[in-house]
């Protein structure tokens, strides 16, 4: 048997299958019957009880101490355990609790009465997990790995139950956050508990401050020298934008925050660089660790934010020499996405130890508050006749519009540029400080239409973004996921248009199926079509420009 407590969801597969009918019992549709229904467990509680009398571990874990203290084979073979430090499997299965001081009086107790007072703590615990896995499936919240810890009912319970600063708690209820959201409900426990984490949860849905949270509650005082938390982003604006975040967070705290901006790392002098959160992409981190000798052997945390993106080629190399630098025995690794391909989770449990899993609501799936609605306009000119029309009936701004590359960005940009939609373009050809301008003036509200390639597709949060249209059709189900996903944030409703042309059709059935496990309808003729994979290249795609070639 393993020491891992783990074989404890084993034994008590209570939940769905040995007791489906109680658990279907336990179904509601709303916060206000939980009361009611914890009171209904706390009556039933005679199925657990049965079912924990009959769980191997307890049965041989009792017998086996009775045997010890009863016969003079058993008090033997206690002594010669007493020696040599050890417990059979089933008493440690039996004493596998959360207390050490339980686990104490199984090794040290001789009596019945402690067999009962383990009985009722292995009761109790098990109740917590009933009560934990019903909180869990009404908040769609997924687990898998040992002993995970409970989820969060309120922020009030991180005072409670880890000690929370009243500073933190003060700049969350300035922030107007009200509620934990489930990624933040069940992340924070975990790492906060000292567990490593890889972890799901649609786009929009909080995910910043569920890391953000427990390394600045982690890290109570500030570095005296060295980098103390590592967060990875795959790009800058994003980068810059969990930066904010953190600051926003951390205020009335004097924690040194750093973005690792193009300066800082051609600086090259690390030695006295006082940090407590260092966030930067792959590429300026491992510049920095090798031109300037950047530190990262103490660093207590590593997050991959958009982590399957960081995990694609051409990044991976960067992070991997990142994740190497963190040398740190202890470190606490985190993965986040929105979407986490099999294969990500693969890497992942590579390097992670013991792990918690946590997927809230379908893994890979698009944010249910956005409307998606697939257009089919026929060829590529069919899709500036597409858009204007569509600006025409109704703009409703702000708008982002997604091309396939920037060289298409410009040409759209161009076409656009006079008319009366206060356009605006952002891709990687643009300066840093150009780029910064045409995210800020968009959140600012000063242009209402954003041209944009994939580089503000993933994890920006632009909030109010009413509507995101896929003028290119993405390359991949989570390109759509992502891009789409910049409206409809924080529980906002959000509006998703995708074009597309007789040469998307044979893709079609990739995006269709993205719609329909998000709730969203497709007609029947696209839901027969056959999924086939993506090119690996991106189809070519006629000019958008109307202008004559000179
Ligand atoms: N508990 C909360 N209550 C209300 N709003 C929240 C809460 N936590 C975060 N938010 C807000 O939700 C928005 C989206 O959060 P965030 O950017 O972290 O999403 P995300 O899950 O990382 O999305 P993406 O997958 O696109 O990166 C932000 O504006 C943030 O301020």
């Amino acid at each position: 048997m393993e020491k891992d407590s783990s074989f404890l969801f084993g034994g008590i597969s209570f939940n769905r299958k040995k007791f489906a009918s109680d658990f279907n019992r336990f179904k509601w549709k709303n916060t206000a019957d939980l009361a009611e229904k914890l009171q209904l467990i706390e009556k039933e509680h005679k199925t657990i009880d049965n079912s924990l009398e009959k769980l191997e571990f307890v049965k041989n874990g009792k017998s086996e101490m009775e045997e010890e203290a009863n016969t003079s084979v058993g008090k033997k073979r206690k002594r010669k355990r007493k020696e040599k430090g050890t417990v059979s499997d089933s008493v440690e299965g039996f004493a596998v609790f959360k207390s050490s001081k339980l686990k104490k009086e199984v090794a040290s107790e001789e009596n019945d009465q402690s067999v009962n007072e383990l009985v009722e703590g292995k009761k109790e615990y098990f109740r917590q997990l009933e009560r934990d896995a019903i909180f869990r499936k009404m908040h769609n919240i997924h687990v898998s790995g040992s002993n995970v810890p409970s989820p969060l009912h309120s922020f009030a319970e991180l005072r409670s139950r880890y000690k929370c600063r009243s500073y933190l708690l003060r700049n969350l209820a300035e922030l107007g956050f009200k509620e934990p959201t489930p990624i933040q409900r069940q992340a924070i426990p975990v790492l906060l508990s000292g567990r490593e984490c890889f972890a799901s949860a649609p786009t929009g849905s909080g995910k910043t401050f569920a890391f953000v949270f427990p390394i600045l509650m982690k890290l109570k005082h500030t570095s005296k020298d060295g980098v103390r938390a590592v967060i990875l982003s795959p790009t800058r604006e994003l980068a810059s934008q969990t930066t904010r975040e953190c600051r926003k967070l951390a205020k009335g705290k004097k924690f040194y925050i750093r973005l690792m901006t193009k300066q800082l790392a051609k600086s090259g002098d690390f030695s006295k660089l006082r940090c407590d959160v260092l966030v930067s992409t792959p590429l300026r981190l491992k510049f920095a660790i090798r031109k300037g000798k950047l530190d990262l052997s103490r660093a207590e945390f590593l997050v991959l934010d958009e982590s399957d993106k960081l995990f694609e080629p051409g990044m991976l190399e960067q992070v991997d020499f990142v994740v190497k630098a963190c040398t740190n025995p202890s470190i606490l690794r985190s993965l986040f996405s929105a979407t986490l391909p099999d294969i990500v989770e693969e890497r992942a449990r590579t390097i992670m130890h013991d792990a918690v899993r946590v997927i809230i609501g379908r893994k890979n799936s698009a944010s249910e508050t956005i409307k998606q609605k697939l257009v089919y306009v026929g060829s590529e000119e069919g899709k500036l006749l597409a858009l204007r029309q569509s600006f025409a009936e109704s703009l409703n701004p702000p708008v982002l519009v997604f091309v396939q590359n920037k060289e298409r960005a410009k040409e759209l940009y161009d076409e656009l540029k006079l008319e009366d939609i206060r356009p605006d373009v952002i891709h990687s050809d643009l300066s840093q400080i150009q780029r910064e301008n045409a995210v800020d003036n968009f959140r600012a509200g000063k242009t209402w239409v954003l041209i944009a390639t994939d580089v503000v597709a993933r994890g920006m949060d632009f909030k109010g973004v009413n509507c995101v249209i896929n003028y290119d059709f993405p390359d991949a189900a989570a390109a759509y996921i992502h891009r789409i996903g910049r409206s409809g944030r924080a529980g906002r409703r959000g509006e998703a248009i995708t074009f597309y042309t007789e040469a998307d059709i044979p893709f079609l059935r990739n995006i269709a199926n993205v719609i329909t496990s998000s709730g969203g309808e497709v007609p029947e003729w696209i839901m027969s079509l056959t999924k086939k994979k993506w090119r690996k290249h991106r189809p070519r795609r006629e000019t958008i420009s109307t202008q004559p070639d000179i």
